[in-house]
């Protein structure tokens, strides 16, 4: 179900269907035939095909698809990083049933062929490109000759999708068994190309001993847990969703807020304002209510009636101690929340601070609570906290973060992460860069408080309003302004519940 495995899950998984029988030399016959069938589809027999071969088994797998593609009529020729002896295990196996020339790959030159296939460096990269292999990589992205990537482009970190210095950039990629993060996380995700997930022979039973924890997010991952509304449902049954708005010139935020909770299906959506911004919400959706609060106080009043049973707190509320206490505020409810924008910039430098008020929620794990940073408002709430401000890549910060502060937080980005305090987390990849504009983020804490209200769990809401806001934004496309996002939802949720069959 979309996992996303590390490279060394992918190792143990490997070990593990080894051990259940199927030797490692024909796991890498397999990942080679389906890198041949992948160059096979994409170029004619008699093309000129140079494979690019590293000094391990990612080698191999290059090895493998060379021989199977010359026995198919291409034009091979076979370049090695490193010296033929030094091939270890199936490897040197792959290496010993090729029967042409090896030239060394510090000669190759890329632009003498119709296709390359990046086998250099897979799932063992373990530093910065240098020397040959960084030399090597440059000309072939200078050749413009399209590359099928084996496993990943080489230079790409399979864990954390970083640029090791240099990389490949392929037209396709072909992994094995699972994705891995460095497929989904940028910038790897962009020097992938499609990537295509070949079956090469390990059984699905070894993830339940692997027990992986990260997912690419998609329907299957949160499906059962947000269904369309009962036929014999009433209004009350989808929740009631409370989006604090700020003061007079932030109210537009508020707004786009309610919208998204609205179409995204919550029973009752009521936008709650300071005086000074009363008149400013006229223009208001019809079926967004409105009710006076000045102040934490004021907060504390609305949401003591318990069939408010999710907020919004943050999008343009004001950065200082005022936003502190309506976080407290909204946190001592016992309702379920959203913390987005302002509420977490006025904890700049104090997650120690906010992770305390998470933890004396009355609701405790009960009360989901979702946060909602983009890399610039994670930098300033973490800067008092360099193990979580430096995890490593964006799936590791969102992970720490999550832990360190016991709820559930969406790292924003063209590659969001979703990570719960448990371990679990989904890397988003459906999304499309006009979704970077004014109002986009409030529209989606909107929508994760709208799903909230309908009692989805936190992780689920929170991966759940990630991808149908990323929908949203592709059905929109180009011209999209935050305000077309919640009027964007209607169709993108009469597709997934007919494709979830309710
Ligand atoms: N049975 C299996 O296991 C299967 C595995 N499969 C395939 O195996 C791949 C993983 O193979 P792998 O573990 O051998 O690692 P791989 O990516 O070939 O690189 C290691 C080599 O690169 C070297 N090296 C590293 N970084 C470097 C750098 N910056 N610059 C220069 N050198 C560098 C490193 O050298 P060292 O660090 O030891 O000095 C070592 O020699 C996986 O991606 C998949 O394609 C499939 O066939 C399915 C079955
Ligand atoms: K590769």
């Amino acid at each position: 179900m979309n996992e996303v495995l590390s490279t060394a899950q992918m190792g143990e998984a490997d070990r593990l269907a080894i051990a259940a029988g199927t030797p490692g030399s024909e796991l890498m016959d397999k990942a080679g035939r389906a890198v041949a069938d992948v160059v096979a589809r994409r170029h004619k027999a008699g093309e000129r095909v140079l494979a690019l071969c590293g000094p391990g088994n990612n080698g191999g797998d290059g090895f493998v698809a060379a021989r199977v593609l010359a026995g198919r009529g291409f034009r091979v020729r076979v370049a090695l990083l490193g010296a033929r002896e030094a091939l270890r295990g199936d490897a040197a196996g792959a290496a010993a049933l090729w029967s042409g020339a090896v030239e060394p790959a510090s000669a190759a030159d890329p632009a003498e062929c119709d296709v390359i296939v990046d086998a250099l460096f897979g799932a063992g990269l373990a530093r910065d490109l240098d020397g040959e292999a960084l030399a090597l990589v440059e000309r072939v992205n200078a050749s413009g000759v399209p590359v099928v990537a084996v496993d990943v482009p080489s230079g790409v970190d399979g864990n954390t999708g970083a640029v090791r210095r240099a990389a490949i950039r392929a037209a396709e990629t072909v992994t094995f068994f699972r994705p891995k993060p460095g497929h989904l996380l940028l910038p790897g995700r962009l020097r992938c190309g499609p990537v295509r997930i070949a079956d090469i022979g390990i059984p699905d039973a070894v993830l339940a001993t692997i027990r992986p924890a990260c997912w690419a997010n998609g329907t299957r991952l949160w499906r059962p847990a947000f269904r369309a509304p009962a036929p014999e449902g009433h209004k009350y049954g989808r929740g009631h969703a409370l989006v604090l708005s700020g003061g007079a010139e932030g109210a537009g935020a508020a707004r786009l807020a309610a919208r998204g909770a609205l179409r995204i299906g919550a029973g009752l959506v009521t936008i709650a304002t300071p005086s000074d911004a009363l008149a400013l919400h006229a223009g208001r959706p019809d079926a967004v209510m409105l009710r006076r609060s000045d102040g934490p106080a004021g907060l504390a009043a609305l949401l003591a009636d318990r069939r408010r049973n999710a907020w919004v707190v943050g999008p343009a509320a004001g950065v200082g101690e005022r936003t502190r206490e309506l976080v407290a505020a909204a946190l001592a409810s016992g309702a379920h929340g959203v913390l987005d924008a302002d509420a977490l910039t006025s904890f700049e430098g104090a997650s120690a601070e906010l992770a305390r008020a998470l933890a004396a929620r009355p609701g405790g794990a009960g009360q989901a609570i979702v946060l909602t940073p983009h890399e610039g408002e994670f930098g300033r709430l973490f800067k008092d906290s360099p193990p979580v401000a430096s995890a490593g890549s964006k799936l590791e910060r969102a992970r720490a973060a999550a832990a360190s502060l016991g709820a559930v937080v969406v790292l924003k980005g063209p590659d969001t992460v979703i990570a719960a305090p448990d371990g679990r987390a989904a890397i988003n990849a459906n999304g499309t860069p006009f979704l970077a504009t004014a109002g986009s983020g409030d529209v989606l804490s909107g929508i994760v408080a709208g799903l909230l209200a309908q009692s989805v769990p936190a992780f689920e809401a929170a991966c759940a309003g990630v991808w149908f806001h990323a929908e949203a934004g592709c059905a929109v496309g180009p011209g999209l302004i935050a305000d077309d996002l919640p009027d964007a939802l209607p169709k993108v949720l009469k597709a997934y519940f007919a494709e979830a069959g309710t």
